[in-house]
């Protein structure tokens, strides 16, 4: 990059820091959570919402748990207006949901605000000037004193149309572009706005300090918010809110650092919508405080849907690694991060823990409606035996011994790396059904009968070639048996036979699943699995698949007849 040197630091830090905050591990308390999604989240859409999708926004809102949500900008177009009539005339504000209106301080701007607000049982009003070096210098042309002037008019006209206006109201006040200006001039200009206003127990003042762009590292903007909170004369009746934006994708960690420093209440959208970068996401610092056990005060068990309803009505798409939403951002396809899941999910079950700690997954994603099905664990070919047979097992039931899953995640990695493609469960079910289960070329097994006497007599009918046989053999059980019969018929060759069975409770009907390992006589090892309502035909059936693979895999053996 050849212009760096056109760039310069556009903050300053507060005059001293007593960096109290850093000492601070962690949030443990959730904020006053205040929704812009209406007013910055709407300024900020391409169309923004009609009358109809706000509404509809509203009731979305107020069904999550808002208790203070900002409305719009009623002096700034007819749909902003008729918005706020409409939920003041139709009585679509909850009691104990505070609506909050966003004002310039502009004498005429100010007036249309209040005559918006006639009827409203009560209303957060919400003045701002900019108050920074750019703004002072380029925007607005003039001296700190007449940035305080601009301040301090709209104020008391706020005050004085408040008093002539039924309702009750609280007031807010932001110094908007406060990551820009001087902190000790922010501090000035609200001690203004203060001085104007009083705060009391009673009727707490709002300041609220934007990061409007930002322009520093987080702890720089926790470090003014905690100057100001220290800072602020007569500091209880105020409540200190903070409204980051992203400029530097550091909205979440401001806002965080901004609590540990101070900050009462926290401004923002849903899923981070808002201008440029976007305002700071609520979901994501509402499940961060989740998953610190602490209670968010907000409901997100049902967030899928929740996200489709704002993707509708904002026209805007949340990101597949969008924090908690994100299509894939409880998704592992790499072998050895579905591998922990699998074995995490199975210790919990196991050892009945009350904290979740399973790995690579901050948060269960049930608890915010999200499924695990397609949604943790997806089979690419970067997948893993452990991923893959932790899939067969939750939806089909199969539960491969280790050795054989090995087998089955080379088989389903290569048809994914040969198809270049994502596989779905099916497609690995069908996969493992055409490799291994009750395989039967080049032998088939047809029948079989236990004979009389000592030593499992058992005499098999197959299916070999286009001719059916009739073998015998006898072991020290029925599968031992069949399998010395083949051995001896056909001239098969192999040792070690491991077995494993279970039922398979998945699906209908009850049946029986078996699986059987045999070594070829150069000492490699072959899968085989029989599924049937009888579980010594699926053993024999295993046996076969198990032999058959055996088979296909020595282009040299030839069965004789
Ligand atoms: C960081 C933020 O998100 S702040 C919120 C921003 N949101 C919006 O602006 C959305 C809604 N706004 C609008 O629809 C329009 O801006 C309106 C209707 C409010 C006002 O429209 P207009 O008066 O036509 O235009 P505009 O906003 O450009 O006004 C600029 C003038 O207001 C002044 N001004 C801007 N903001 C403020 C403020 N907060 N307080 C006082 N004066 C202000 C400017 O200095 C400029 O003054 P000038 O006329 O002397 O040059
Ligand atoms: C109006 C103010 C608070 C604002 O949206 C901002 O500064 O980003
Ligand atoms: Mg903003």
């Amino acid at each position: 990059m050849k212009n760096a040197n056109k760039y310069t630091r556009q903050y300053s830090m507060p005059p001293e820091s007593s960096w109290n905050w850093v000492k601070k591990e962690y949030v443990d308390k959730a904020p006053i959570w205040c929704s812009v999604d209406l007013r910055d989240g709407n300024q900020a859409l391409v169309v923004p919402m009609n009358l109809e999708e706000k509404l509809e926004y509203f009731q979305l809102l107020v069904d999550i748990g808002f208790k203070e949500i900002e409305v719009g900008f009623p002096a700034a177009s007819d749909t902003e207006f008729v918005f706020l009539r409409t939920l003041i005339e139709r009585d679509l504000i909850p009691d104990d949901v505070t609506i909050q209106v966003l004002t310039q301080s502009r004498d005429h701007i100010i007036r249309r605000t209040f005559e918006s607000l006639m009827g409203a049982k009560r209303a957060i009003v919400h003045l701002y000037n900019s108050t920074s070096i750019a703004q002072r210098e380029q925007v607005f042309r003039k001296p700190k004193s007449e940035i305080v002037e601009i301040a301090v008019s709209g104020a008391q006209l706020c005050k004085q149309l408040a008093l002539e206006t039924p309702g009750n109201f609280m007031f807010q006040y932001s110094p908007e572009s406060f990551t820009g200006t001087e902190v000790d001039f922010a501090l000035e200009v609200c001690h203004a706005v203060l001085d104007v206003w009083k705060p009391t127990a009673e009727r707490p003042v709002i300041i609220n300090l934007p990061s409007t762009v930002q322009l520093s590292l987080p702890h720089v903007y926790a470090s003014q918010i905690e100057y100001m909170s220290n800072h602020l004369r007569d500091r209880h009746p105020v409540i200190v809110s903070v409204h980051p934006h992203n400029d530097r994708g550091t909205g979440v960690a401001d806002a965080e650092l901004a609590m540990l420093a101070g900050a009462d209440r926290v401004e923002g959208t849903l899923f981070g919508n808002g201008e440029r970068t976007g305002n700071v996401d609520i979901v994501t610092l509402a499940l961060n405080l989740y998953s610190h056990g602490v209670e968010p005060g907000l409901d997100f068990e049902n967030l899928p849907d929740i996200q489709s309803v704002v993707e509708r009505l904002t026209k805007m798409q949340v990101g597949k690694r969008h924090p908690y939403a994100g299509e894939l951002v409880f998704t592992a396809f790499s072998g050895s991060h579905q591998d922990a899941i699998a074995k995490g999910m199975k210790w919990r079950e196991e050892e009945e823990r009350e904290h979740w700690t399973v790995p690579y997954l901050p948060i269960d994603p049930k608890d915010i409606g999200r499924e695990y099905e397609g949604d943790i664990i997806r089979i690419n070919s970067q997948s893993g035996k452990g991923g893959i047979g932790y899939l067969l097992e939750q939806k089909y039931g199969f539960d491969l011994p280790p050795r054989m899953r090995e087998d089955l995640g080379y088989a389903v990695k290569g048809v994914s790396d040969r198809l270049q493609k994502e596989l779905s469960v099916d497609e690995i079910a069908d996969i493992f059904t055409e490799e291994f289960v009750n395989l039967a070329e080049p032998i088939a097994f047809s029948e079989l009968k236990a004979d009389e006497g000592a030593g499992h007599p058992t005499t098999v009918t197959i299916h070999t070639h286009g001719q059916t046989r009739t073998i015998k053999g006898s072991g020290n059980g029925r599968l031992d048996a069949v399998s010395n019969a083949l051995q001896a018929s056909l001239g098969l060759q192999y040792t070690n036979l491991t077995y494993k069975e279970h039922a398979l409770e998945v699906g209908s009907g009850s049946r029986a699943v078996a699986y059987i390992s045999i070594d070829d006589a150069e000492g490699r090892t072959h899968w085989g699995c029989g599924i049937d309502t009888d579980i010594m035909n699926a053993s024999i059936k295993a046996l076969f698949s198990a032999i058959n693979r055996m088979v296909v895999a020595t282009p040299t053996f030839v069965v004789q007849h």
